[in-house]
């Protein structure tokens, strides 16, 4: 409960992480080879609560404008005791107040000993995450798609000049796999009607961010013959009303919303707009995963596969079998 904790003394540290991926991450937009998160540690009286964040370039952060976002907010959250609802207003949608709202549901949940799934009301089942193929050329990312052909979800990335090649590639080597194509704002008003023709004939499943966002009113007058999510067009609850004709689905990530606060704002108002709703992720550890996990339960689609490419994770981690993610054990989170 936000406010229960005013006049306790709080310390609060944000710190750059570095790990490793497996491999390499390649998208249109350039590749990774590790997974840059910031922390936030809340302690009061010896009970530590943690948060994780993963600035993202493309929305103009950056690690270092992260930490500095949340050194500048300490002193509310520190020496005032600022809970959850004041952060709202105290900082903005973005990655530095997720690390800080999540450190601070995580914070409470140990203070009250109370788990974060019974605050929300919920029992947390096992889900099932989608597993994200890199760009790569036609007969790699066939490969890559055979190989990964027993998962039931694959999101495969795209937004290249010769994407039929690719959706055609990709699902015959995975028939049984239900595809979401992310097109990371790489299609144009040119060959959008194209691509999602092909898309439909070879039964891709969902479409994400095809046309960059700010570009992507052409949506409202073509046909979408496969449904069509935003991601890069769709932050936090706002954003939503203008984008009821023109998309079908919406990716809520906590980097996005700022949290889980919000998120839970957002998913339900997008629930009441008529929005299918996937729960995204960034390349992130099982630290950041753990509150989007129980975000994600009752949607259509979660994207939760951070952890499954990196070489290295927090200890504990989740619980991933194959592509079903466990509830998170309140040791890492919760
Ligand atoms: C491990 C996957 C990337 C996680 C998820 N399935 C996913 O696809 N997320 C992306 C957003 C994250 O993409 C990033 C993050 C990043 O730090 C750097 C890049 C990207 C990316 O897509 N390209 C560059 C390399 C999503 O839903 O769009
Ligand atoms: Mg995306």
């Amino acid at each position: 409960m936000c406010g229960t904790f005013k006049s306790m003394r709080r310390n609060l540290e944000a710190t750059i992480e570095t790990f490793p991926i497996a491999g390499l991450f390649t998208i249109s937009r350039g590749s990774k080879t590790e997974a840059e998160v910031v922390t936030c540690v809340i302690e009061e009286n010896g009970v530590f609560g943690r948060g994780e964040c993963v600035p993202y370039k493309r929305y103009g952060e950056t690690v270092a404008g992260v930490v500095a976002d949340i050194r500048s907010a300490a002193g509310e959250i520190a020496r005032r005791g600022a809970g959850r609802e004041e952060l709202q207003t105290l900082m903005k949608p973005g990655a530095a107040r997720n690390a800080v709202d999540c450190a601070l549901w995580d914070l409470e949940a140990k203070l009250e000993a109370t788990p974060v799934f019974r605050t929300l009301g919920i029992t947390p089942e096992p889900i099932t995450t989608a597993f994200t193929l890199s760009l790569g050329e036609p007969g790699a990312m066939a490969a890559e798609a055979e190989k990964n052909a027993h998962r039931p979800l694959l999101k495969v990335k795209l937004g290249t000049a010769d994407d039929e090649s690719r959706m055609r590639a990709v699902t015959s080597a995975a028939p049984r796999s239900r595809i979401i194509v992310d097109a990371n704002e790489g299609w144009t008003e040119e060959n959008i009607e194209d691509h999602l023709r092909i898309a439909r004939e070879v039964g891709i499943a969902l479409i994400e961010q095809p046309l960059p966002a700010g570009r992507d009113g052409m949506l409202t007058r073509i046909d979408r013959l496969v449904p069509v999510c935003a991601d890069e067009s769709v932050h936090a609850t706002d954003d939503l009303g203008a984008l009821r004709n023109r998309y079908d689905a919406v990716n809520i990530k906590l980097d996005k919303t700022g949290g889980l606060t919000e998120a839970l704002r957002m998913k339900a108002e997008a629930k009441r707009l008529g929005f299918q709703v996937m729960v995204g992720c960034m390349v992130g550890t099982s630290l950041a995963m753990a509150p989007a996990a129980l975000l994600a339960q009752d949607v259509e689609y979660a994207d939760l596969d951070g952890p499954l490419l990196l070489a290295r994770d927090r200890e504990p981690a989740l619980r991933y079998e194959g592509s079903t993610l466990f509830p998170p054990p309140s040791e890492l989170w919760g």
